[in-house]
């Protein structure tokens, strides 16, 4: 269902999704980098006419280092939070000093190759999007700004409503936090339906942001949420693929 915006009105609430009951099987995550983002739907490099240090083989043969470093730590919880969920628990990264600094570099890669001009806000979306979003904002030389839950921030606000794996919600963004032709990214840890990033990415524009992509450590592939999204798409790992 494609999200809905508003002016800081209430709506009534979505249905609520019923994807529970058909999780695939628990396994590791496949942070298969190159295959994954060489798929339909993933940013093409524009490596070209960039300086040698940014050019696409130096950073894919880092980011590749980078990922796989990544992929073991992140842990499964079935059940949670609800019966038939398994839950992506990205925590283990940031308790780790050493790979909380690889996924922010592997982010800041993909960044570097994917853009010619790097974005003027990244947007994370509350809460785990504000783990990591700030310090790519640094990285980055950009602002960040926070996508909140309803009832959270002060002043005039837009709002969307959204339909997530485990739940419905609503998303805030402050109307003056994104200026008119901005260039934006949106992050977050995980895209599973896609629900929350869809309806964060129709309020920057909403705002009048001009949105570059997404940008996301893990991928719930068999949901398919990329699909809902209308600019590119960049996972650092997928998981939970059909077997
Ligand atoms: O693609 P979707 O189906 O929309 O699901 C992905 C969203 O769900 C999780 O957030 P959650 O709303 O659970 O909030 P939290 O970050 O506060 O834990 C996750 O951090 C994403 O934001
Ligand atoms: N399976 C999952 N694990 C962790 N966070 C999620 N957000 C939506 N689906 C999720």
């Amino acid at each position: 269902m494609p999200p809905t915006t508003h002016d800081n009105t209430i709506a009534k609430p979505p249905t609520k999704p019923s994807a529970t009951a058909e999780h695939p099987p628990l396994q590791k995550p496949d942070p298969t980098l190159e295959s994954n983002n060489a798929r339909e739907g993933r940013l093409p490099s524009t490596a070209s006419s960039r300086a040698p240090e940014f050019t696409s083989p130096a950073i894919s043969s880092e980011l590749n280092l980078l990922t796989t470093r990544l992929r073991g730590s992140l842990r499964q919880f079935e059940d949670f939070p609800s019966p038939g969920i398994i839950f992506e628990d990205i925590f283990p990264i940031f308790a780790d000093c050493a790979l909380h600094g690889t996924l922010i570099r592997a982010l800041e890669l993909h960044v570097l190759q994917a853009y010619e001009q790097p974005p003027d806000v990244v947007v994370g979306l509350d809460a785990r999007g504000f783990l990591f979003g700030p310090s790519l904002a640094l990285r980055l030389g950009a602002g960040f700004v926070p996508v909140r839950k309803r009832g959270k921030l002060p002043g005039k606000c837009e709002t969307a409503s959204f339909v997530k794996e485990y739940g419905e919600d609503y998303f805030q963004m402050q109307s003056d936090a994104v200026k008119r032709g901005q260039k934006v990214l949106v992050v977050d840890d995980i895209i599973a339906t896609g629900g929350s990033a869809a309806a964060a990415g129709s309020l920057v524009k909403k705002l009048g942001g001009e949105l570059l992509g997404y940008v996301f450590i893990l991928e719930l592939d068999f949901l398919q949420g990329r699909a809902k999204l209308d600019a590119p798409v960049y996972t650092l790992l997928s998981s939970q693929a059909k077997s």
